[in-house]
């Protein structure tokens, strides 16, 4: 079963409180996103490979650590994903990004893709999907299951909010998806909107509503 994570650093609570704000604007509900993708991406690199290297200091000869060159490739599902891209980039700028756009139909919920352009080798990468929301789960485990079928078999997911429905949903869906999120909230109103949550991520970053 995949490990869920709720990384409740004391800085990411504190930015999270003032992204939640209706009263935060596009600019700061852009950098603040950004921010905390950056400070997530230290917890979900957790456990990457490293090997030893010899590194000459101007002292002495020392036996150092460096990431084991595994490729990775992050995967943002448009538009709100986008958000968190360049936040991991600064940590990891070798990084491919492959884009999945979903929209969520309004009435029924169900994403609808519209757009897939993924790294060449994405079946030799180690997979990061990004969307800070997860709702229903739908849109993730859609996404997921895409990247399965282009043969990626290493994927995490790290999102910003999730409901309780969308974490039962997308573990049952795909179990061996390790999930990272900030906050798991109380629950889904009849919208499909995450309560209390942050409203439509993707409107408010990009200022489209
Ligand atoms: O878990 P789910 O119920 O599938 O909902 C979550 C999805 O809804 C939002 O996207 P939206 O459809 O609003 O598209 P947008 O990012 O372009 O605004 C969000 O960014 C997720 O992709
Ligand atoms: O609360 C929600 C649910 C889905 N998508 C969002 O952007 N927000
Ligand atoms: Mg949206």
């Amino acid at each position: 079963m995949g490990r869920v994570t709720e990384i409740k650093h004391p800085l990411i609570l504190h930015k999270l409180a003032i992204i939640r704000d209706k009263n935060t604007g596009s600019k700061d509900f852009r950098e603040l996103l950004e921010e905390i993708a950056t400070l997530m991406a230290y917890e979900v690199t957790r456990d990457m490979a490293v090997e030893d290297v010899q590194v000459e200091t101007p002292v002495a000869m020392a036996t150092c650590k460096m990431l084991a060159g595994k490729k990775l490739a992050i995967v943002p599902i448009l538009r709100a994903g986008m958000g968190m891209v360049d936040g991991i980039l600064k940590l990891i700028p070798a990084a491919k990004v492959g884009h999945i756009g979903l929209y969520r139909n309004e009435e029924t919920l169900q994403p609808v893709e519209y757009f897939c352009k993924l790294p060449k080798d994405i079946e030799e990468r180690e997979v990061i999907v990004v969307d800070p929301m997860l709702a229903t789960g739908g849109s993730a485990a859609d996404a997921i299951t895409l990247l399965k079928k282009r043969g990626a078999t290493n994927i995490k997911f790290v999102g910003l909010v999730a409901a309780p429905e969308g974490v039962a949903h997308l573990t049952k869906a795909h179990p061996d998806v390790d999930i990272y999120v900030a906050a798991i909230d109380e629950r889904l109103n009849e919208k499909g909107y995450i309560v209390p949550g942050l409203g439509d991520a993707g409107d408010r970053l990009f200022g489209t509503k």
